[in-house]
């Protein structure tokens, strides 16, 4: 269903039968984006998010069909930490993905662990300069965003100063309330500057922040509902799990 939030802006949400169906519509609705963006474009910037987004990625992608070779792929967020630990979105990414298809190591942007996180983030900052031509913010084609129990997406967390940067593209936080506590992340003037945000939560364990952040009115907002592209679409993936609080009649059909 396609509704109007605050300002007019629109967003569609999916309610899919269980995770496994939200894998296959998330990797087939990226491929249409990867393939109109390239088509209208000639590239196909993607910003990608650790966590349950990695899985439903790897599950579906290395059996479509692109054009790899136009892929520049970006992290929304990355846990900094070294390769060789679990907890790091790229390394995951590189096994269960990069490994299947033909992305080449120079098409895809992972954070530095070798340097401070300081570092890291004005680093990448710079390392997404360097692909997006021009001064201005970044415009990526498709963030896929992961929502976290708490409502936080990337590594914004509620409460976190971090939700009011204005200037940086890419911030670090060394007090990350869900370990590792040192990360980067993009920040909301990226995040909303996108030409398409994709939300995807799956689980009853999700359905009540699902709920508090599509229907409620949380005061300051949480960070995953002010993701809300100023000129781009925003689309949620659920299962009718996560989907199985929200009150809108048409969700419930
Ligand atoms: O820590 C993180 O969590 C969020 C949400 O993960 P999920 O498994 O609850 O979907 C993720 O989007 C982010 O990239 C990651 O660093």
């Amino acid at each position: 269903m396609v509704d109007t939030m605050a300002g007019n802006q629109e967003r569609r949400i999916e309610i899919c039968e269980n995770d496994g169906d939200v894998a296959s519509k998330l990797c087939d609705y990226v491929i249409n984006k990867a393939n109109e963006s390239v088509k209208k474009r000639g590239i196909f910037t993607i910003g990608l998010s650790g966590g349950s987004m990695a899985k439903y990625l790897c599950d579906g992608l290395p059996e479509r069909v692109t054009d790899w070779s136009k892929w520049r792929v970006f992290f929304c967020d990355e846990r900094h930490v070294p390769y060789d630990n679990p907890e790091c979105t790229y390394s995951i990414y590189k096994k269960n993905l990069m490994s299947k298809v033909a992305l080449k190591v120079d098409q895809v942007f992972p954070d530095d662990p070798g340097l401070s996180v300081e570092k890291a983030a004005d680093t990448y900052q710079k390392t997404i300069q360097s692909v997006f031509e021009g001064d201005g913010l970044p415009r990526f084609d498709l963030l896929l965003l992961g929502m976290g129990p708490d409502g936080h997406t990337c590594s914004l967390f509620p409460g976190h100063p971090l939700l009011e940067e204005t200037k940086k593209w890419v911030a670090f936080i060394k007090d990350s309330p869900k370990p590792p506590p040192e990360r980067i992340t993009l920040t909301f003037p990226v995040l909303n500057n996108t030409r398409c945000a994709v939300f995807a939560s799956c689980g009853a364990g999700k359905a009540q922040m699902v709920k508090e952040v599509l229907e409620g009115h949380i005061d300051p907002p949480l960070p995953a509902s002010r993701v809300r592209p100023t000129k781009g679409e925003l689309v949620w993936f659920l299962d009718k799990a996560a989907a199985g609080l929200l009150e809108s009649k048409a969700l419930q059909n």
